[in-house]
């Protein structure tokens, strides 16, 4: 946990706050002591102006302890939640920066559990430890030493006292401690099942799996409960037992203390503080208790906390990365490339190689699975090649910078992904500084001017994820945003497949059209002969493998996967 909060907790503020800490605890030191003085020499005597005194003393001792503790919760407050900033942050950084091979060793759900409750734990520990944690051995050692000095004959409850409250405390840890470790993953278990349940609902609708759904949030919901109920029972348990323990000594302080000064071996104040000092120490205990059952849930959620920080991230920068040098015609080689995803036995692609260069579209056909989309990753460095070169404008893709890379490659995946806000914040996402006509220019390319309009313009708000327009409208809208921005390279991950064969068509005689369009390889995925017929470079794909390469013409002639493609095409046409 120690190594979760190096760096990333102020040092000036933590200082700051044990320093607030330990005057806290000297000036609760003393009060007890004034106490007794006051009690014997000026109660006992009858000495009003040491009385008065005394008690300006215990008051300046109260404000200077109400001052620190202020001082104290100010700063460790500030330490932990500036932890928690810290390590948001860092998970954020790292989360985002994933490849997909690194997604896949964690759920989505748990990602989020950690960084937000996760957090949250470490953040209440770092508070707690910065308050209790140090405040209680002080307090312990100082309330015995100052104990003792009041009377010595006393001593010997607190060696009956102190055993009695450990042997307490070790039992509801026992029993606590694994309740509280197993907190973290219950609350994993209820993201899951909220988030599939949230995202599938209108497959769950659909399938009326509804009430399956909901027994099984039920269940992990009781699961959790269940487990808060039990911690939260032994925990209650434990303040009336505590409170019997402190009481009892009390009741024995004033018992056997009293027996003392009737024989005047003790004097009454000396009692009072003494019962005072017994408090802080066994609050010391109870304190030292608390932090210890919140630790192992805190140290489980630093050990998850850590599992992401550790995940090497497989793509990144390269130590010293080429920039993109802005050319105004640009190429896309792929050179003999071999991949495999991880854990994999065999190739998903291999020896894919071909060359575009400005002006051309390159179309990839294949049936289900043959690798389309895989090939289309490798493009920006969602995955890494296991051999060859990935190049563009005949730089290997990972002697790139990111950023450069990132900007070179405008990419529509499969499934669209809107972002909340504007039509125009969406569209400006690759490109911050198109203006509204180049905006306009690409939506209608895009074949989208007129449900735009009517939805209101570019200032059009845009649900989570898109959820205000239909799917072929967030495609249509996915599209135009990558045309916005001007790359050197534009991949259309079967992202035609949600438009009518005419919309399919025209869009991409207007796309062979546009100059700026133009300069830049188009890279298509597609499932219809249609849309890859007029295409400079069809790429066909079976089982990773490239079994056809050319033209429409060429390949209808002598291809045979290509021909069955188009049989089975025209076969499904026939039946209609
Ligand atoms: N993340 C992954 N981990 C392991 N294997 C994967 C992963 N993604 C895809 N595959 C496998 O790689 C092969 C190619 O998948 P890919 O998605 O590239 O096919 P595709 O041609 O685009 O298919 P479709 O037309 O259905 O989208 C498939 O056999 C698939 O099971």
């Amino acid at each position: 946990m120690l190594k979760i909060a190096k760096g990333r907790i102020s040092y000036p503020a933590v200082i700051g706050a044990i320093i607030f800490m330990i005057i806290q605890v000297i000036a609760n030191l003393n009060l007890p002591s004034l106490t007794s003085n006051i009690v014997n020499n000026g109660v006992a005597k009858g000495d009003i102006s040491y009385i008065w005194k005394i008690g300006f003393e215990m008051i300046g001792f109260s404000l200077l302890s109400v001052v620190a503790a202020f001082g104290n919760v100010f700063l460790a407050s500030r330490s932990s939640q500036q932890l928690g900033k810290n390590l948001r942050t860092d998970i954020y950084h790292k989360v985002i920066n994933f490849s997909n091979d690194e997604f896949d060793k964690v759920e989505t759900s748990s990602l989020i559990t950690r960084t937000t409750n996760d957090v949250v734990q470490i953040q209440n520990v770092a508070m707690m430890a910065l308050r209790m944690m140090i405040m209680a051995p002080i307090m312990l050692v100082g309330a015995s030493f100052l104990a003792y000095t009041k009377s010595h004959e006393l001593t010997w409850i607190f060696l009956v006292a102190i055993p009695i409250l450990l042997v307490f405390i070790g039992i509801i840890m026992g029993f606590a401690i694994p309740l509280f470790r197993a907190m973290q993953t219950k609350t994993d278990r209820i993201n899951l099942v909220f988030r599939e349940g949230l995202t599938g609902v209108r497959v769950i609708r659909a399938f009326r799996q509804d009430q399956f759904e909901q027994d099984r949030f039920e269940d992990a919901n009781k699961d959790y409960t269940q487990n808060a109920i039990k911690v939260n029972t032994i925990v209650a348990l434990a303040f009336p037992v505590m409170t019997l323990i402190m009481s009892g000594t009390n009741v024995a302080i004033v018992w056997f203390g009293g027996q003392l000064i009737s024989s005047q071996t003790m004097q009454v104040g000396n009692m009072i503080a003494f019962m005072t000092y017994a408090m802080q120490v066994l609050m010391s205990f109870m304190m030292l208790a608390m932090v210890f059952a919140f630790i192992p849930r805190a140290a489980a959620s630093a050990s998850r906390i850590q599992e992401v920080l550790a995940i090497k991230t497989k793509i990144h920068n390269p130590a010293k990365p080429t920039s993109l040098p802005a050319e105004s015609t640009h190429s896309l080689a792929f050179d003999n490339v071999n991949y495999r995803y991880q854990n994999a036995e065999q190739l998903a692609l291999e020896k894919i190689d071909f060359q575009a260069h400005s002006g051309q579209t390159v179309a990839i056909i294949g049936g289900t699975g043959s690798g389309k989309s895989t090939l289309v990753n490798l493009i920006p460095r969602f995955y890494d090649i296991e051999s060859g070169h990935v190049k563009i404008d005949g730089h290997d893709v990972r002697d790139l910078d990111l950023a450069d890379l990132h900007r070179a490659v405008s990419f529509v995946p499969q499934t669209a992904t809107l972002f909340t806000g504007t039509i125009r914040d969406n569209m400006q996402f690759g490109n911050k500084d198109a203006t509204d006509e180049e905006i306009w220019h690409a939506l209608a390319i895009a074949r989208s001017t007129d449900f735009v309009k009517e939805e209101g313009g570019l200032d059009a708000h845009v649900e989570q994820g898109g959820g205000n327009f239909s799917g072929g409208q967030r495609q249509r809208l996915a599209i135009a945003r990558a045309l916005v921005k001007h790359a050197a390279v534009y991949v259309f991950d079967d992202s035609f497949s949600a438009l009518d064969f005419k919309t399919d068509a025209q869009l991409r005689a207007e796309l062979r059209q546009d100059a700026q369009i133009q300069k830049g390889v188009v890279v298509i995925v597609a499932q219809r002969i249609a849309t890859v017929a007029d295409a400079d470079l069809i790429l066909v794909l079976d089982n990773g493998q490239l079994v056809g390469k050319g033209t429409h013409a060429e390949l209808k002639a002598n291809n045979e996967v290509y021909q069955e493609i188009m049989k089975s095409q025209l076969r499904e046409e026939d039946q209609l």
